[in-house]
């Protein structure tokens, strides 16, 4: 069983960071499970105190040392642990529930506790709604903190088998012997009806990114303190972090990265390197290490099947003037979105895309054509070939799919980008059709790969492109219809 025990309670009053780090320690470290909720109302009162407005002087008049926080007493903490175990407890009579695995009547039981308990509307998208701290003492959570309570409410329950499942944009649950069944239990994005209790869909939705082809995180219970610390939120407002929070997220993830509990949790190695880029730790690895790993465990465990941890690394290389490399993380991004159906409940991948094709490259058009390096990418085949892969990416997410994913203002800035490159540069890269002997030859070396400038890539045909025999080049018509009126330009 987890717990709060008397080690924990000896690290109390907590003033520092390393005592949250030991507690943490602790309680990974121990044979039981580590505590949800005790984890999460630690970080949360932490995280409130030092973010929230109420004592903004705080921060201003009383300059703290690096790894000061505001005095946690014992008594607090144990009255809001003490109080979610008598919520839970006391509206869930576990003699109606058989053990030792939990059923979907548990489950959506608790999932309706945490849901009755919520106040009636609030802004669901504010900062700092992910905790415990946050649901006992406003009673106020977000779309991932429903997830995560309903999590620790079973645990607190004794049900060890229901754990928390993780995509890029939504939380639902796994629960039973074989943990083959799924609850979904909080709900996602706006206007939509919850479909809390139902199993996760195998129709269409499983074709959206929202549920990843149904390759989504599987926490352990060390995941789930992962992602709780993942979910800490050190925003003091727009423009500023509490860096004291932020501090601490690093020295929480950094425990966790060592204890191998991020091996399998691409978006919390991208949320590490997003904070190493900020304030690198003496002794560590470099941030953009951390972002190849976040890659390698996207491509090793979940098939390749989830977009961040190339939208990560390509926000790193942008910020940083490696365009070059920031175009084959974008389009590497657009090789997995490609195989996706787009659905309304996509949103918010459909805005990282639309940032990248809409903003980010055009800024970088703009930077590199104004001065004439020899060394522009504006002089390489293999930017223009990885944009065209970026592009054919979107278009082919598009087919197929029951809502259009562009409209005229995508095309502007993707022909002004198109445009911006010589037409000896264009004519450099060698569109290769499907089933050339060059095609067979790409299929043989397994794999996506610049050989003297030709672009050969393996037409990774999907479940969604079997019913449509197999095109005639492996881009999509509008791309190769723009090509060939850049081509006749020669
Ligand atoms: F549970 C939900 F519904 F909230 C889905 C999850 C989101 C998320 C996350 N995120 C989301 C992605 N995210 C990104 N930050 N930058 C990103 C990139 F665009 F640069 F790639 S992606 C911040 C952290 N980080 C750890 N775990 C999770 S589980």
């Amino acid at each position: 069983m987890a717990g709060f025990r008397e080690i924990d309670k000896a690290l109390f009053p907590i003033t520092n960071i390393p005592a949250v780090v030991q507690i943490f320690k602790n309680q990974l470290e121990d044979s039981a499970e580590p505590d949800l909720a005790l984890l999460s109302i630690i970080v949360g009162a932490i995280e409130n105190s030092l973010t929230c407005r109420s004592n903004i002087s705080f921060q201003i008049s009383e300059p703290v040392e690096a790894t000061s926080l505001p005095i946690l007493e014992l008594h607090v903490i144990e009255e809001m642990y003490s109080k979610f175990q008598a919520i839970i407890k006391g509206a869930v009579d576990i003699k109606n529930y058989s053990k030792p695995f939990a059923t979907r009547e548990l489950v959506k039981k608790v999932s309706d506790v945490i849901w009755n308990s919520l106040t009636r509307s609030y802004y669901k998208d504010r900062a700092h709604l992910q905790s415990l701290y946050s649901y006992l003492n406003g009673s106020k959570l977000d779309c991932f903190g429903v997830a995560f309570a309903v999590v620790a409410g079973c645990q607190v329950l004794g049900f060890s088998d229901v754990h928390l499942a993780l995509s890029e944009d939504h939380a639902w649950v796994v629960f039973g012997e074989c943990s083959n069944q799924t609850a979904e239990v909080t709900w996602h994005g706006k206007g939509n009806e919850d479909k809390r209790g139902q199993e996760i869909g195998r129709g269409v939705t499983a074709r959206s990114w929202l549920y990843v082809n149904n390759k989504p995180v599987i926490c352990t219970r060390h995941m789930e303190v992962a992602a709780l610390v993942s979910a800490i939120n050190p925003s003091l407002n727009a423009t500023h972090d509490a860096f004291e929070v932020g501090l601490l997220q690093q020295e929480l993830l950094w425990l966790l990265y060592d204890l191998g509990h991020l091996k399998m949790y691409p978006m919390a190695l991208g949320n590490l390197g997003d904070l190493e880029e900020i304030a690198p730790k003496e002794g560590r690895i470099q941030c953009n290490t951390l972002f190849k790993e976040a890659i390698q465990s996207a491509r090793t465990f979940y098939n390749n099947q989830h977009v961040y941890p190339y939208t990560y690394q390509g926000g790193y290389f942008y910020r940083h003037k490696m365009y070059k490399e920031a175009f084959e993380s974008w389009a590497n991004a657009s090789d997995v979105i490609r195989l996706y159906n787009y659905s309304r409940d996509d949103e918010e991948i459909y805005k990282e895309f639309l940032e990248i094709a809409n903003e980010l490259i055009p800024h970088i058009m703009k930077v590199e054509s104004s001065g004439f390096s020899a060394n522009s990418i504006l002089k390489k085949p293999e930017c223009f070939a990885n944009l065209l892969r970026f592009y054919d990416g979107i278009c082919q997410w598009e087919e197929g799919s029951a809502t259009p994913v562009l409209h005229i203002g995508w095309a502007k800035p993707l022909v002004n980008t198109i445009s911006k490159f010589d037409s000896e540069v264009r004519a450099q890269v060698n569109i290769i059709c499907a089933d050339s002997e060059e095609e067979k030859h790409a299929k043989e070396t397994n794999g996506n790969y610049f050989n003297n400038n030709n672009y050969e890539k393996e037409n990774g045909t999907s479940t969604k492109k079997e019913e449509k025999e197999q095109s005639t080049s492996n881009f999509h018509p509008s791309i190769e219809a723009l090509t060939a009126a850049c081509s006749e330009k020669l």
